[in-house]
């Protein structure tokens, strides 16, 4: 990846080596990246590669054994956790909104009340503040979640696997949501072990073993750099593609070239027809 001009977040050769951790590599070895301000970017990688240890570095939380953190002055990092219920604390959802919002002195209860509904709507939750928490299904909770860091002053936000305890529709629910944000100037960092959601960032990052092994498009992490039978970085790596970039893959190796590579059912189905004609 080329220098990006501006970035909001950079790591300068990072190592965080835990003590007394049951590995004898360093969780992450000498990571040297940055993050382009309203930047989508995911992080995948086996299990113990270092994902959420990277994500809790980003957001400060995780001291630095070498190298340094470097956050762009007046950005603001917020996390979305795997577990919907781990970072709740107030029981109804105007309560945790409370909890989480900056500078509450500033404002007179009925502007509080304004811009807890206008975050509650930008991430899609659109139920009555006095909602008990535990009447949420965990999608939503997940968007409560996403409101508290905005409500928190949040313009990076990193999600650690939040997807992973989720299903089909609050999955959907969610990653809606955080495409808007994105879309409205947010830094996202996504960190997930479903390949079929890389389709919505715009950057890759694989860590093996503390490192980084891969970053590029998804396109290319999915298809590689051309049109070659060369296996993909997706597929040196072990990890299965989503279905359509089988489908698409599987064409190709049969002589069929399809005009684009594509990532979305919507998109394989036209070059198919483009195909037929
Ligand atoms: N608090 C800790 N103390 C000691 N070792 C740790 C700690 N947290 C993580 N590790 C180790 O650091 C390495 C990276 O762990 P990390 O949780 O960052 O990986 P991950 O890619 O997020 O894994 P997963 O996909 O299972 O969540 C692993 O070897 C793990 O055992």
């Amino acid at each position: 990846m080329t220098a990006i001009s501006q970035p909001v977040i950079q790591l300068e050769r990072v190592t965080v080596d835990y003590l007394g951790g049951a590995s004898e590599r360093p969780a992450l070895d000498q990571i040297s990246l940055e993050l382009a301000k309203g930047s989508w970017t995911a992080v995948i990688g086996n299990n113990g590669s270092g994902k959420s240890t990277l994500s809790k570095v980003m957001a400060g939380l995780s001291p630095i054994s070498e190298g340094r953190l470097i956050v762009a002055q007046g950005h603001s990092v917020h996390m979305v956790l795997q577990n919907p219920e781990t970072q709740i604390l107030g029981e109804t959802i105007d309560e945790e909104m409370h909890l989480s919002m900056r500078d509450t002195q500033d404002r007179t209860l009925a502007e509080r009340e304004s811009n807890m509904l206008r975050l509650l709507n930008e991430v899609g939750l659109s139920l009555p503040p006095d909602a008990p928490v535990k009447s949420l299904s965990g999608g939503q909770k997940q968007l409560l979640n996403m409101a508290c860091c905005l409500a928190a002053g949040a313009d990076v936000i990193l999600f650690d696997e939040a997807t992973s305890m989720l299903d089909p529709n609050s999955r959907e629910a969610v990653l809606e949501a955080t495409a808007k944000l994105q879309r409205s100037g947010h830094t996202i960092v996504w960190v997930t072990h479903r390949m079929e959601e890389l389709c919505f960032v715009q950057r890759v990052l694989l860590l093996d073993q503390g490192r980084i092994a891969f970053d590029g498009t998804c396109e290319q992490f999915f298809y590689g750099k051309g049109l070659s039978d060369e296996p993909s970085p997706c597929e040196r790596f072990g990890f299965e593609p989503p279905y359509v970039v089988q489908v698409a893959r599987a064409l190709h190796r049969l002589g069929h070239e399809l005009p684009v590579r594509p990532l979305f059912p919507q998109q394989l189905s036209q070059a198919v027809v483009s195909l037929c004609r």
